[in-house]
């Protein structure tokens, strides 16, 4: 149970699923929960309109049948539970909320609304913790929800009828079951998974740390000033409770040494507490018994807050080469580290520490080692290393994001500012120095090489005879897409300084026909003539009036039946739920004049230059994929 202890606080407690769902009781079940099924009376008949949102709705109907099974064991059999879970699953689309569908013609009312679209589902959880006091009910309440948005292909009127009589959609929120047939309308999932099929498990381990670790009162003050959070998630909680805890110690449950993870003992004061109260139950903080309210840990805002040093930690371990010399010489002490790079002992091991913590580097007697992650992707010679890009994030955009504040007040790139340079040209700016033009090929390397798989089958590219990737640099994409399509035909089209300097990156194993490299300017040469041109993170360093003259330049070769393919990271339409990609757009702010754009903004971009069925692909790794074909 070392890998959930929170779960384990519930083993000593009588814990009652209020809930129906067969899906809810496997969830739970697969975790080792040991719980009693009693399915909720409770109709599911709220007025919908009186929600000024679908999630309130769904936290109130969990909340109500929880209530309902936790009065009725209590009166009917006068055998109060600890804990009564209930919860209740929606669909939310354009506005509307969706639950079990009645009937066949209901499920199709409601799948055909969802097809080609994206949609929500969210998971209200209840979590109610009784006790009796002379034969009254005392409830405290928790209650939290989930938001999952799943995005359905277009489904056909066949494949629509042939999913409902399968019977499928019939004891379903929304119609359909994500976890058997109804997978196979999905196009993409944003969220946890399991929320979809019934039951947010992550979410309510991390509301039961929360119930079962608060922060102590102490640690709560001192994050005015300047702290670490010491538990930020469940998953890195061990059982750590004093001696003297009420709780039944879990078997099996770790203890820790550290006293920032021994939170003080949770009592619960029931007394003063009215018989219902939303939101976690406070832990008492004094001796007395008077109820006091302590402040929540806002575990978002101080991840945030750790965000640069967490990122600087990362950066200063890659360019001291610590997972380099880990790989072939760990585990090692803080000593040897420090010996072999030159580095004071006692700051060495406070950098290998926070690693450790920071799940990069494991920590035994024997010493500090790479975990397997920290072997693939942050070692140099890593299989997928992303140590260029490392080095170019400290080296690079680190300066560049120091001036974010100017950037966000001037609205322009801030070159001049963390260089003393103004960059005429952003790629002049980068290859004024050999050292500098090594650093950003081996970034652009790294992170190519690492998408290049994805990029390479987003699409069946198998139409295209002849591919021209556009400021392919390297040339990983060109090679990926030979080990792919072995007849394709691939040419990379890049400034003269850098194809001078791609030797050092090409592939030691043979592909299986040879990538060819043409210097040019893509703004001023003749383009080369392909089926398909790739342009992959090249749109987003220009503003909307460079790129038309490029997709123009592009268009004019283009023959009806070729494409573009872009490799970006693509907005959603609304700019507000893809933060690696809203992040990387301020990342465009502070050194260039183009930014990252959604996928109607490239659709937009690319129908103004005769480019129609665009399709878009978002991959789920660092650049998702957009193909057009010219008409
Ligand atoms: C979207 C989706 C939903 N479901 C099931 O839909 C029911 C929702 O209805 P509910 O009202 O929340 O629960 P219930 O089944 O009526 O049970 P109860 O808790 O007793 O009300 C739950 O079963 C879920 O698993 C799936 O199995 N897969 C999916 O992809």
């Amino acid at each position: 149970m070392a890998l959930n202890p929170v779960l384990g606080k519930l083993v000593s407690k009588r814990v009652v699923l209020a809930s129906a769902s067969p899906r809810r009781q496997e969830i739970l079940t697969n975790v080792g929960l040991r719980f009693e099924v009693v399915p909720s009376w409770f109709k599911e008949t709220l007025e919908k309109s009186s929600f000024a949102a679908p999630y309130e709705y769904a936290v109130e109907t969990a909340k109500q049948k929880a209530l309902e099974v936790a009065n009725r064991m209590h009166v009917k059999h006068l055998r109060t539970p600890d804990i009564v879970i209930g919860a209740d699953t929606i669909v939310s689309v354009d506005e509307q909320i969706l639950e079990k569908p009645v009937d066949k013609q209901d499920a199709y009312r409601m799948l055909s609304r969802l097809s080609g679209k994206e949609h929500s589902v969210f998971t209200g959880v209840a979590i109610i913790h009784c006790s009796s006091k002379g034969n009254q009910l005392e409830t405290e309440i928790t209650d939290f929800y989930e938001e999952t948005k799943v995005k359905f292909s277009d489904l056909s009127e066949e494949l629509l009828w042939e999913y409902i009589h399968s019977g499928e959609p019939m004891d379903k929120a929304g119609g359909y079951g994500i976890q058997a047939l109804g997978g196979m309308l999905v196009e993409y999932v944003h969220g946890d998974f399991l929320n979809v099929v019934g039951f947010p498990l992550n979410h309510f381990c991390k509301k039961l740390a929360e119930l079962y670790y608060p922060p102590p009162k102490h640690t709560v003050q001192h994050i005015k000033h300047d702290s670490i959070p010491s538990v930020d998630t469940f998953e890195n909680l061990s059982d750590g409770e004093s001696e003297s805890s009420n709780f039944t110690e879990h078997k099996g449950a770790k203890k820790l040494n550290s006293s920032s993870m021994c939170p003080s003992r949770p009592v619960y004061n029931c007394e003063n507490s009215s018989s219902v109260r939303t939101d976690s139950m406070v832990p008492l903080g004094n001796q007395n018994g008077a109820s006091e309210s302590a402040a929540k840990l806002p575990s978002k805002i101080v991840d945030l807050m750790d965000g640069f040093k967490a990122s600087k930690a990362l950066f200063v371990a890659s360019k001291l080469k610590v997972f380099d010399y880990l790989k072939t010489k760990g585990p090692l002490k803080a000593v040897d580290v420090a010996n072999e790079v030159g580095t004071s002992v006692c700051g060495t091991e406070r950098l290998l520490d926070a690693c450790v913590a920071l799940g990069l580097l494991e920590k035994t007697s024997q010493g500090y080692s790479n975990t397997d992650s920290a072997n693939t992707y942050l070692t140099s010679d890593g299989e997928y290393s992303l140590h260029g890009y490392i080095i170019h994030s400290n080296d690079h955009l680190w300066p560049l994001f120091t001036n974010l504040e100017s950037a966000v007040r001037e609205g322009s790139r801030q070159n001049h500012r963390a260089f003393g340079r103004k960059a005429e040209d952003l790629f002049k700016d980068y290859y004024h120095s050999q050292e500098v033009k090594q650093r950003f090929m081996a970034a652009m390397h790294s992170i190519a090489h690492l998408t290049a798989r994805d990029v390479a089958t987003a699409f069946d590219l198998s139409q295209f005879k002849s591919t021209c990737d556009l400021g392919g640099c390297t040339g990983a994409l060109a090679h990926e897409l030979i080990q792919i399509y072995p007849n394709m035909k691939v040419t990379v089209f890049d400034l003269p300084e850098v194809i001078a300097n791609i030797s050092y990156f090409q592939p030691s194993e043979q592909c299986a026909a040879p990538v060819t490299f043409l210097s040019g300017d893509f703004f001023k040469d003749n383009l080369p003539e392909a089926d398909l041109y790739i342009l992959s993170r090249i749109l987003h360093d220009w503003p909307d009036e460079r790129i038309h003259v490029l997709l123009s330049k592009i268009s004019a070769v283009c023959k009806p039946g070729c494409g573009i393919l872009l490799a970006e990271m693509v907005l959603d339409d609304e700019k507000k739920s893809r933060s690696t990609a809203l992040l990387q757009s301020l990342n465009m702010l502070v050194q260039t004049e183009g930014k990252e754009r959604s996928g109607s903004e490239y659709r937009g971009l690319l129908e103004q230059h005769g480019f129609a069925n665009v399709k878009i692909k978002l991959t789920g790794n660092l650049l998702d994929v957009v193909l057009c074909i010219k008409t």
